[in-house]
């Protein structure tokens, strides 16, 4: 029975992980071991099966006893105890979400619906390193694969709308009460219809920029604004976001030789947990519409072709609509003005699902069938 050892699992990455693995069964004929930071001894969260008191997650020991070890902890853990566990001569599995191994010449990047034949390539090769990728390039992955697979992408621009759970659990908590702040600004204007509105959003702006706006972890407004800037900058004036979606789409595709230029910008917005892409697509050649929403709706069992019209758009194209399931919807599919080469599309997904949590215990499957 694979060892398998958790960290990072009481998070919000790792626990959404933890619930996945719960609805499908997954901790049975495995032996998970849990790991803390900071609460050695206590006892383990309830999986269906018996599991041991928390372990010390920077105990070279105790990991080095494990086959697998998955960790949603992030990068700053990652950093302190992966080269360590390596240079031990530890030759199990690591599997993780953070980005720091991510573009690492031993590492894979995970998607299975997308690149599982490279996967498989990998676990061939001997390559024992395996890493989620950044949600929005999963996310647009795993909508627009079917135009990938057929190689018909010359160039892409993603500009992203993304969640506040991107940033972490605090900053979900940082939103709603900026939220809450902005409406408590105007609670007896808003309760008399008689009103003006040029009052109501006097003092929703007023508030937004006062003083005691919630603003410690974003650093600014979110609700009722947005933050076009995600990470820090590089040189090449892409913010960090920006770079990974051609970096790591072509890894994860295999085309590091040949690669599909993608750029764009990264836009945090107030939605919690879903993250939304406009694309516009050069394709190579001037495919029929219809040839191009066939490839997009038969690529994985998630991908959604949404019709281009309103109202299917309006409900089944949206953060609220998606959000707590594994589908992501495609749609606003249609040929732009400047040309039949040229093709917009709209997408959008839950980052904690798709986005982090789904690659990793994907992989613990995989693995499990070798
Ligand atoms: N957020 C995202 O969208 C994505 C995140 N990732 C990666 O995953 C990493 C983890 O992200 P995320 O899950 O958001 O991080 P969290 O901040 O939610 O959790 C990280 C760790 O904080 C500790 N912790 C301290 N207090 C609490 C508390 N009250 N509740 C829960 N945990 C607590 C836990 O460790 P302990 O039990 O040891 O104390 C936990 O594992 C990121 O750093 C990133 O590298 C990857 C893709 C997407
Ligand atoms: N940076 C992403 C979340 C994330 O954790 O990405 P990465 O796994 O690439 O560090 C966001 O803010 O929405």
């Amino acid at each position: 029975m694979l060892k398998v050892g958790f960290v990072g699992w009481r998070g919000m990455v790792g626990s959404v992980l933890i619930q996945r693995m719960v609805e499908d069964g997954d901790f049975h004929g495995i032996e998970p071991i849990f790991f803390t930071t900071s609460q050695v001894g206590q006892p383990g969260p309830d999986v269906g099966v018996d599991v041991p008191a928390l372990k010390d997650a920077f105990d070279q020991e105790a990991l080095k006893a494990l086959d697998v070890v998955i960790t949603c902890q992030g990068g700053d853990y990652t950093k302190e105890v992966y080269e360590d566990l390596r240079g031990s001569g530890w030759k199990g599995y690591w599997i993780d979400a953070a980005s720091t191994l991510r573009m690492a010449d031993d590492a894979t990047i995970i998607l299975d619906p997308v690149n599982r034949h490279i996967i498989d390539a990998q676990l061939a090769r001997g390559t024992r390193t395996f890493v989620g990728g950044n949600c929005t390039v999963s996310l647009m992955l795993m909508g627009l694969g079917g135009l990938f697979e057929a190689d018909l992408i010359e160039w892409m621009t993603s500009m992203t709308y993304q969640a506040a759970s991107g940033s972490g659990a605090k900053h979900m908590r940082e939103l709603l009460n900026q939220m809450g702040a902005l409406r408590d600004s105007v609670t007896s204007e808003l309760a008399d219809p008689a009103s003006a509105i040029l009052d109501i959003d006097h003092k929703v702006t007023s508030a937004m920029r006062g003083g005691d706006f919630p603003t410690e972890n974003f650093g600014a407004p979110l609700a009722g604004s947005l933050l076009p800037w995600i990470d820090s900058k590089l040189e090449s004036g892409q913010s960090r976001e920006e770079w990974k979606a051609s970096v790591e789409t072509n890894k994860i595709l295999g085309l590091q030789d040949n690669p599909v230029p993608i750029d764009g910008i990264c836009v945090r917005i107030g939605s919690m947990r879903s993250h939304s892409q406009a694309f516009t697509i050069k394709l190579k050649k001037d495919v029929p519409l219809d040839e191009i929403e066939e490839r997009i709706a038969t690529h994985n069992d998630w991908v959604k072709l949404i019709p281009n019209d309103k109202d299917a758009t309006i409900d089944g194209l949206t953060p609220a609509a998606v959000t707590g399931t594994m589908t992501v919807p495609v749609g606003r599919l249609r040929k732009l003005a400047m040309g039949g080469e040229y093709l917009s599309a709209f997408s959008v997904g839950d980052q904690l699902l798709w986005g982090a949590a789904e690659p990793l215990k994907r992989m613990l499957k995989i693995l499990r069938e070798q």
